[in-house]
């Protein structure tokens, strides 16, 4: 049987296929190709192009294919661009799940890992953030994705289905092999758009705010890598075929470091000066996002293990420089 992967040409859904493949899983990923790339899709995995709002799409997907479970990336997940689009972040995100659920459905798959966000949040009333704390998000994008996870629990007291939402912070670094990385265009990501300035790219970082309440004024946020990230998503499914419950679990790597701190270790990866602005706040920003993970540890038997961001941040700039130009397609 396999895996359906949704969005897996994208950043995270790409080194997730990877990981699956290296664990022996048999993997269909499904894209629209919006944001994802083809050539970042490993080769051993099927790939069927198109879009999971597209009901005559996703039941030749799922009539070709005897799915076991899904894995479900694709989605919209910018929150500065939510605020200005909210409802092109609810018809993706919120109308394309209860899609992909509608098809499940229909098809008598019962598994799904979710995609879930720090975004919803909000502003945090105590960091390390844990799964019990208040969920009041600050964006479109955070607001679709805790109604996915609340479709979610509706859906399993209704018909069985079994989910693990990931809530992930920030994700980032490349898989370290340097084939395949994050290539969003265009990007909006910090460490991404701080090395295209020594790339020659780009000629300083503008940091968005300085006057938040932070020991230096700009935000503070959890980087954890993308390869420990794609590793929670086939433990996730170890626990869903182990029969536990549904349930929610937070990614992230405990320590929160500031946008001039990333500036400043990019600096120590590159040994370029990578000159920085400071520009106004962009809407939808929470001041402070850390995760507890300690849950996914526990449960899961999580173990990540880029636990330094320096070295995160050298195989982010591994893959740049191999691909200034991100992927050929
Ligand atoms: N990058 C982060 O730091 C981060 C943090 C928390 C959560 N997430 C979530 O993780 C998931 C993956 O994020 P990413 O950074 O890899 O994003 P990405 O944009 O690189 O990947 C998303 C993929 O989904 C595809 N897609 C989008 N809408 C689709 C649709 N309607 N039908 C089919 N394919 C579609 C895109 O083409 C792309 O390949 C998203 O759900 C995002 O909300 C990301
Ligand atoms: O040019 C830039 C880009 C970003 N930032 C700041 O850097 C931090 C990180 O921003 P970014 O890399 O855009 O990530 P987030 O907005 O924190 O969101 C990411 O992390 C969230 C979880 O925390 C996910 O839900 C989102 O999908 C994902 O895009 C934020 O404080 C930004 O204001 C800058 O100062 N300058």
């Amino acid at each position: 049987m396999a895996i359906l992967v949704t969005g897996g040409a994208g950043y995270i859904g790409s080194h997730t296929v990877v990981e699956l493949l290296s664990q022996g899983e048999e993997v269909v990923v499904v894209d629209n190709l919006s944001t994802g790339h083809r050539s970042a899709v490993a080769t051993d995995a099927k790939f069927y192009e198109g879009d999971i709002r597209d009901r005559a799409f996703l039941d030749r997907v799922f009539g070709e294919n005897d799915i076991e479970a899904v894995i479900h990336f694709a989605a919209s997940s910018l929150v500065g661009e939510s605020v200005k689009q909210p409802l092109a972040y609810y018809d993706n995100n919120l109308f394309g799940t209860h899609s992909l659920v509608g098809a499940m459905e229909r098809f008598g798959v019962r598994r799904i890992v979710f995609s879930s966000t720090a975004a919803t949040y909000g502003e945090p009333e105590q960091v390390p953030i844990e799964e019990s704390a208040p969920t009041h998000p600050e964006s479109p994008y955070g607001e679709t994705k805790l109604a996915m996870e609340n479709m979610f629990r509706w859906c399993d007291r209704a018909y069985g289905l079994k989910f693990v939402s990931l809530r992930y912070f920030n994700a980032c670094g490349a898989h370290p092999d340097g084939l395949i990385g994050e290539d969003h265009k265009p990007e909006s990501h910090l460490i991404p758009i701080i090395l295209q300035v020594p790339l020659g790219q780009r000629e300083f970082i503008g940091m968005f705010g300085d006057d938040y309440p932070t020991d230096d004024g700009t935000c503070v946020r959890d980087y954890i890598h993308v390869m420990d990230l794609a590793n929670a998503h086939w433990l996730a499914l170890q626990y869903l075929r182990a029969g536990h419950p549904s349930d929610v679990f937070n990614l992230g790597n405990g320590t929160g470091f500031s946008v001039k701190q990333v500036v400043e270790l990019a600096r120590g990866v590159t040994d370029h000066p990578i000159p920085a602005a400071v520009s106004p706040r962009r809407a939808g920003d929470p001041a402070v996002l850390i995760a507890s993970s300690d849950k996914a540890k526990r449960v899961l038997g999580w173990k990540p293990i880029y636990n330094d961001l320096a070295t995160i941040i050298g195989t982010a700039w591994n893959w740049h420089k191999r691909h200034p130009d991100g992927y050929a397609d």
